[in-house]
């Protein structure tokens, strides 16, 4: 499907031009992007722009895409990364009529099967299930908790196989402050304890203070890839909700003022 980009020092995610096309709409349009190691990256940008399109090619599951999209130095896709990518989508993908420890216990067997692996899968289950903050609820039945709590349990199942890239699309949806302040206070953890790398998208601009990194996404193409800092001081805004505005408004006074020079510019940013 995809060339692929292998250099000494890749980052974890690497992109050129890469397009998605779903359906009769081309969705994700000539994106070229690094996703640094051991760093959070935010997806930002409005309902519809591509986040979860970008999400799902970089963990393997999207059909229609060209360019070259490397994931921890291979093809994204590749079958042995399966191991070493954790991907938590938008609706939890939990049994409802088991408990939360059986959930992870069924995955952990898939992950590693065998006898010989028992002991070590106790104790990834265990310790999963206190990452997420769950273990007074852990012989809860999914089915009874609350839609936070389930969406916990889907980010404990991909916390299993301590991943060295986790993708995360819109993981505190529905979540109210407290525990949306401890999945970042997570976030950060895995990333500063274990090294691992997060790609994480929201739509919540408060949410984007708290990356190292961020990827602005707008119709199909990235408005700005920068720190959360360099966003605010290059636009003069105090928010990244208003840098983001900015660059929105900038780049529409660009389309019409010259659309040829704009489509051009867009194209050069590719
Ligand atoms: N199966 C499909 N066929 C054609 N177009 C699709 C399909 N699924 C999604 N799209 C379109 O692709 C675009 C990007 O969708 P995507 O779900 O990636 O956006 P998003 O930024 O994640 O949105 P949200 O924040 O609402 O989840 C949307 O315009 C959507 O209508």
């Amino acid at each position: 499907m995809m060339n692929s980009l292998r250099t000494a020092n890749a980052g974890a995610v690497e992109a050129r031009a890469l397009t998605v096309v779903r359906g009769e709409r081309t969705v994700l349009r000539g994106l070229g992007f690094t996703v640094g190691p051991g760093r959070i990256t935010g997806l930002l940008g409005p309902s519809g722009c591509g986040k979860s399109t970008l999400m799902r090619a970089v963990v393997g599951t999207q059909a229609g895409v060209t360019g070259t999209l490397d994931v921890l130095g291979h093809p994204a896709g590749h079958p042995s990364l399966r191991p070493r990518v954790g991907y938590v989508t938008q609706a939890p993908s939990v049994y409802t009529d088991l408990t939360v420890r059986q959930n992870l216990d069924y995955f952990a067997a898939v992950l590693r099967p065998g006898r010989r692996n028992r002991d070590s899968r106790e104790e990834a289950v265990t310790r999963a299930i206190g990452d997420v903050d769950l273990t007074s609820h852990a012989d809860a039945l999914a089915g009874r908790l609350s839609g936070g709590q389930l969406s916990r349990v889907s980010l404990a199942v991909a916390l299993l196989g301590t991943p060295e890239l986790l993708v995360l699309d819109e993981p505190t949806v529905g979540l109210d402050p407290v525990l949306r302040r401890d999945l970042w206070n997570l976030f950060h953890a895995l990333a500063a304890d274990r090294g691992t790398t997060i790609l994480v998208s929201s739509h919540v601009m408060d949410e984007a203070e708290r990356c190292h990194r961020l990827l602005l996404m707008r119709e199909g193409g990235i408005l700005a890839d920068d720190t959360p800092e360099a966003l605010r001081a290059r636009t003069g805004a105090a928010t990244v909700e208003e840098a983001f505005l900015h660059l929105v408004d900038e780049a529409a006074a660009e389309a019409a003022a010259d659309p040829a020079e704009a489509a051009a510019r867009q194209e050069t940013n590719r």
